[in-house]
């Protein structure tokens, strides 16, 4: 379900693509890094999502003769609108593979193409990453809060319009199980759950018929909301009523849904009525502007919650609403290229890069990735990004290898994943960090560290722009 054409862009990427065209730079080979500088949620790491999304997207990014017409009454160039006509996306694309942990500075994905091409998919690349990498982020501390228990994503109301599209996608990938959204149900394969909204309980003149309605209707998937009127006095009881109906019946009442008040004392007095009428199977599930925080204190206070439904914080990635990934140039026109900055902490990699995940000899991680130039083996030493009094000598190390050409040509390099393979793969590579890079308060800093070579090849490039009147 998507309908981007190449007018998915930013004005002036269009601009600059036909300054290109008319200098006859459309054909320089470029290089650009997508990278992001902070980390989401004040976390120790991000999960690298979206990754798929843009291929697919890639594979088929082309203007419309619609979308000519437009930029023809917009005033650009005929000769650079004929040009536009045959565009395709011809690239490479060289990444890191979705699911996996991601950090700041280091580039997660690399773009080679010719300049035209590499700048008219810059909007749309951030549009997509940024946004599913927050919210996979996000969904993956929900998870380390939930534990074992079953989160099902609520969010498509709440979210950024049809972002809930994509961000149930990604909540999938954070470790959600299940999403109310039928459509990236249907499209992306995940299951889909649901219960029932307080407008049916209230369209009833009494709150039993409107349950026995229910479970008639969906004997095998009925989960009651039952705090329309008082959750103890009415709703629980009711509930308990039409569990033992369907009992009788051979049929078993699935679950109740508590949406105020304080879940975890709710859920108690449920668990417990429930118990003690045989209904032990009716699961509790829980909802109501719930986060990882929340969560985790509803663990702690041992709520017997068995299904969070959480919408609003996820889908939005709560607090920071933004991922603040960038796309730079790197290399073009066969020469490494810098964006300086007075903030050290702003200055670009220049080169085409590689970046490895730094392993003991057991494989363990030793908590830091290296970036280096592309064909550079056997790092030995790295050096703080933007202190360069800090550095790290190691030996024996494994290097993992963490970007591969996953485009060729405008050609994938393998077929489509499957989101449930990513969603494994991701929850295996979370596994091997320690508890100190994943809690949400202060956690452990992760290093990331630029090798001697690209050290040297950055101070150089920096020193010729200090040097000259660039
Ligand atoms: N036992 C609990 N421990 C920690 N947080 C809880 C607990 N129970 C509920 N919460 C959370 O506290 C917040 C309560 O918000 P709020 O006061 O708006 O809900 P409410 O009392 O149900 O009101 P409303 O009826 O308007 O929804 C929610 O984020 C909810 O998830
Ligand atoms: O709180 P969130 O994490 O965003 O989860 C989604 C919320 O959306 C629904 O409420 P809403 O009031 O929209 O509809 P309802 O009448 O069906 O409860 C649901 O009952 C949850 O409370
Ligand atoms: O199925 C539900 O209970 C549901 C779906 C969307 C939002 N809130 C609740």
């Amino acid at each position: 379900m998507h309908d981007f054409t190449a007018t998915y862009t930013d004005l002036y990427q269009i601009n600059m693509a036909q300054v290109y065209f008319q200098q006859g730079k459309h054909e320089h080979k470029a290089v650009f890094d997508y990278f992001f500088r902070k980390l989401p949620f004040e976390g120790g790491y991000a999960v690298f999502a979206g990754l798929e999304t843009l291929l697919e997207v890639l594979e088929d990014f082309k203007f419309s003769d619609d979308d000519l017409e437009f930029l023809k009454d917009q005033g650009l160039d005929s000769e650079f609108l004929n040009y536009l006509k045959g565009f395709r996306f011809e690239g490479n694309i060289i990444s890191a593979t979705e699911g996996d942990i991601v950090f700041p500075t280091r580039p997660v994905l690399q773009v080679e193409a010719n300049m035209v091409e590499a700048q008219l998919i810059e909007t749309i690349l951030l549009n997509i990453l940024n946004f599913q990498t927050l919210v996979a982020t996000k969904a993956s501390r929900i998870r380390k809060s939930a534990g074992e228990q079953m989160l099902i994503d609520f969010g498509m109301r709440r979210a950024q319009s049809t972002g809930a599209y994509h961000a149930s996608r990604a909540a999938f990938i954070g470790g959600f199980e299940a999403t109310s959204n039928v459509v990236a149900g249907k499209d992306f394969n995940i299951p889909i759950s649901g219960t029932m909204a307080h407008s049916f309980v209230q369209s009833y003149d009494d709150e039993l018929t409107a349950f026995r309605d229910f479970a008639n209707s969906h004997p095998e998937n009925t989960i009651l909301l039952i705090d329309t009127y008082d959750t103890l006095k009415i709703g629980l009881p009711n509930a308990i009523t039409v569990g033992k109906e369907m009992k009788s019946r051979g049929e078993e009442l699935k679950g109740v849904r508590l949406d105020s008040g304080d879940l975890s004392y709710l859920a108690k007095k449920c668990r417990k009525a429930f118990d003690e009428a045989g209904l032990e199977h009716v699961k509790i599930a829980a909802s109501n502007q719930l986060d990882e925080y929340v969560i985790r204190s509803l663990k702690e206070q041992k709520g017997p919650i068995d299904v969070f439904g959480v919408g609003t914080n996820l889908v939005i990635g709560d607090p920071d609403a933004a991922l603040d990934g960038v796309y730079k140039l790197a290399f073009a026109n066969d020469k490494p290229r810098i964006k300086l900055s007075e903030n050290l902490a702003k200055l670009t990699l220049p080169h085409k890069k590689q970046v490895y995940r730094l392993r003991n000899s057991e494989g363990k991680l030793t908590g830091a990735d290296a970036v280096t130039l592309r064909d550079e083996t056997d790092i030995k030493h790295m050096n703080h990004p933007f202190d360069v009094s800090k550095s790290l000598s190691f030996k024996n190390c494994n290097e993992e290898a963490l970007l591969h050409y996953v485009m060729k040509d405008g050609i994938r390099t393998e077929p489509p994943k499957r989101l449930e393979d990513i969603k494994v793969y991701s929850r295996k590579r979370l596994a091997e960090f320690s508890e100190e890079f994943q809690r949400f308060e202060n956690p452990h800093l992760y290093k990331i560290g630029i090798s001697d070579q690209l050290l040297k090849e950055r101070e150089a490039l920096r020193n010729h722009y200090k040097n000259k009147d660039a």
